[in-house]
């Protein structure tokens, strides 16, 4: 038998592995690796994270990747050499991480390594009738596992597609696991690029649970603060935006879209909401050259509407606890309009769950290569609408 098959079985069968996530979502800002220790599978998982640290990109870096990020319309060499090039990147910085951790690569039983989401493409967002949901990440697991000599599980999405999901977002399958509690209705608020959440009924019935895109989360904050505040790349403490006025009428015409009365779940990106989303709907709403902070005042306002919609929608009277996670909660203006808007719910952090806030989505990756490796798809019985019942990751041998 091929040794590495051997060294996969001996991994699975382990009491507990240490797994190492990575997520480098939609904001661009840099890698998060987060070193876990998996404890057990399915609902019996604990997960301790030991170390945790984003590993900023340098401007050079996010500039080859918004080559071709989110756009229809790129270089089919850059592509091409993004996806090994990425693969390497990430590799340097986990190996650079346990460097600094001093943990040697061989204390560490995987990779779960998510990659650079580029491009998002679920069915209702790109119409045509004669293809699937589609998304594309970046960075090859063959890559990460041979430069840094650990088994790699990557692109988690694929299956997810392949079943019938719209490869996001897979938050759902980690929170399950990890955070489900009776007696408490619970929603997993992360905010990146992105807003989604997951809802945990407090019944646990599984068939209550979902996880779903709500709208922008920092994407366009981002966007528009490099654009009028360089050098500044985000609205750091929401200072910005605490400086503008709303302006209702654009409000209105940003929310003004099929994506935000569609079902639930689904999921978007970028691909939507981007520079010129905002540019249609400023025309829309005779207000083409609004002031930079107002701007930005009525966009972070956008971004808490989606939020508190879809919230307000699936429970008509939220009496929730919200756990939030991801860079948004570090902005005031937004969690002030979140409570603000939504009175009845009590938000706190991942942090009372034992789970470093800004580590949730690498930490998820991680969980997701444990189902993998020792659990079941059976954990998720027969999934729920969007989110089937598989275990995910392709498993690149390091030799
Ligand atoms: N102190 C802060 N004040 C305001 N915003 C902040 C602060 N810290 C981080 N952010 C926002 O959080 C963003 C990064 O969030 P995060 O790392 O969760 O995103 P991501 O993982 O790339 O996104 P996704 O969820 O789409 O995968 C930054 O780009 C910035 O907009
Ligand atoms: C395609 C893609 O990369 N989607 C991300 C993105 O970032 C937030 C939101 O959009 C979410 O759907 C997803 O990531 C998280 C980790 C998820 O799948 O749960």
């Amino acid at each position: 038998m091929n040794p590495n098959l051997l060294h996969l079985v001996r991994i699975a069968q382990q009491p507990v592995r240490r797994i190492i996530g990575l997520m480098s979502g939609t904001s661009l800002d840099g890698l998060d690796v987060a070193l876990c220790r998996c404890e057990g599978s399915g609902l019996h998982t604990r997960v301790q994270v030991e170390h945790f640290h984003t590993v900023p990109y340098p401007e050079a870096v996010k500039n080859q990747i918004r080559q071709v990020f989110a756009r229809a319309e790129i270089s089919f060499e850059q592509l091409c050499l993004l996806h090994p090039w990425i693969g390497h990147l990430h590799a340097d910085m986990v190996l650079d991480c346990l460097r600094q951790w001093q943990v040697a690569p061989t204390d560490v039983d995987c990779i779960a390594s998510h990659g650079q989401t580029v491009y998002h493409a679920p069915h209702h967002q790109h119409g045509r009738p004669d293809f699937p949901n589609a998304t594309l990440q970046l960075g090859d697991g063959d890559h990460v596992a041979i430069r840094t000599g650990i088994l790699t599980l990557s692109d988690f999405r694929q299956k997810h597609l392949a079943a019938g999901g719209e490869g996001a977002p897979l938050a759902v399958y980690g929170d399950y696991l990890l955070f489900s509690k009776a007696d408490e209705d619970r929603i997993l608020l992360n905010m990146g690029g992105i807003a989604n959440f997951t809802y945990l009924p407090g019944s646990l019935q599984l068939a209550g649970i979902f996880s779903t895109d709500v709208g922008p989360g920092n994407t366009l904050l981002d966007a528009f603060t490099q654009h009028h505040f360089p050098p500044l790349s985000y609205d750091a403490d929401g200072a910005l935006a605490a400086q503008g006025q709303v302006h209702e009428a654009l409000l209105a015409a940003l929310l003004d879209h099929p994506f935000f009365q569609a079902e639930f779940p689904k999921t978007t990106g970028p691909e939507l909401f981007n520079k010129e989303y905002v540019r249609q709907a400023q025309q829309r709403s005779h207000c083409p050259t609004l002031a930079p902070h107002d701007l930005l005042a009525t966009l972070t306002q956008f971004s808490a509407e989606g939020i508190v919609r879809a919230v307000e929608r699936c429970f008509p009277t939220p009496n929730l606890t919200v756990y939030a996670s991801g860079g948004g909660m570090h902005n005031p203006v937004l969690m002030r309009s979140l409570r603000q808007r939504l009175p009845h719910c009590r938000f706190t952090t991942t942090n009372e769950l034992g789970i470093l806030p800004d580590a949730k989505e690498a930490v998820l990756f991680a969980v997701l290569a444990n189902e993998a490796l020792a659990g079941t798809p059976e954990t998720f019985q027969g999934g729920q609408p969007g989110n089937p019942a598989v275990s995910m990751g392709k498993i690149s041998f390091a030799r």
